[in-house]
């Protein structure tokens, strides 16, 4: 299982990483946006504190400029998942870059139909949002299932990362419905360390030892 954390602040990134448990981090335009930096500037940043895959996403809409972008984006940092749009731009840019050996995600895939063909087009990822297809009244876990089925019976080797988490009992869903990876905002993944219980029993440890003077 990989593990990512969906943040373009380096405070965020710093402690996340120090944690030791991260294949990377994801980033979308929303997320690097809200840091207010240069994104060249700031990817190359994220790039010198990560010791694993950086998530960065094309603004182009159409192919040429996509492909564009992400082999520009693919030499700011050394291990670069260039995320492409879901479309049919999206897929054009996926089939060339496939052929030019930079690795890719589809985002933004919001049906299995999507998800089939961007693994015909041979991205090395496929992003499904679970919490934004909860927030439609549709299941996002069903959705998932859907992806997973669909690529073990066709037997495509594109990763499923499940996205748009928004808490610990989520991520225990995804990961067994199969997916290969999790993405979460910083807030969730430090959420899936606490436990009242953890808290409780750790207090009365220490103050047994107190009480103990040893
Ligand atoms: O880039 C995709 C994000 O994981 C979306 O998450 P969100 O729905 O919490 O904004």
């Amino acid at each position: 299982m990989e593990l990512y954390v969906d943040t373009a602040n380096i405070g965020q990134i710093k402690e996340a990483v120090s944690l030791g448990i991260l294949e990377g981090v994801t980033t979308n335009p929303s997320i690097v946006a809200r840091e207010g930096r240069p994104f060249k500037e700031l990817i190359q940043e994220i790039g010198s504190i990560v010791p694993g895959k950086v998530w960065c996403e094309v603004v182009a809409t159409e192919a040429e400029g996509m492909v564009h972008e992400a082999r520009e984006i693919s030499t700011w940092v050394p291990r670069a998942v260039v995320k492409l749009p879901m479309g049919a731009e999206g897929i054009k840019a996926a089939s060339r870059l496939a052929q030019e050996g930079i690795e890719t995600n589809m985002t933004l895939v919001y049906s299995v139909p999507q998800a089939i063909l961007a693994a015909k087009a041979g991205v090395n990822y496929v992003s499904p949002y679970l919490g934004r297809v909860d927030d439609t009244g549709w299941s996002g876990a069903d959705f998932i299932r859907g992806i997973v089925n669909a690529y073990r019976m066709l037997g495509f080797d594109t990763k499923v990362i499940a996205a748009s988490i928004r808490g610990p009992r989520q991520v225990l869903d995804v990961l067994q419905l199969g997916v290969d990876a999790v993405t979460m905002a910083y807030p969730v993944l430090m959420s899936m360390m606490r436990h009242p219980m953890t808290d409780i029993g750790l207090q009365q440890f220490l103050k047994d030892w107190e009480d103990a003077g040893l």
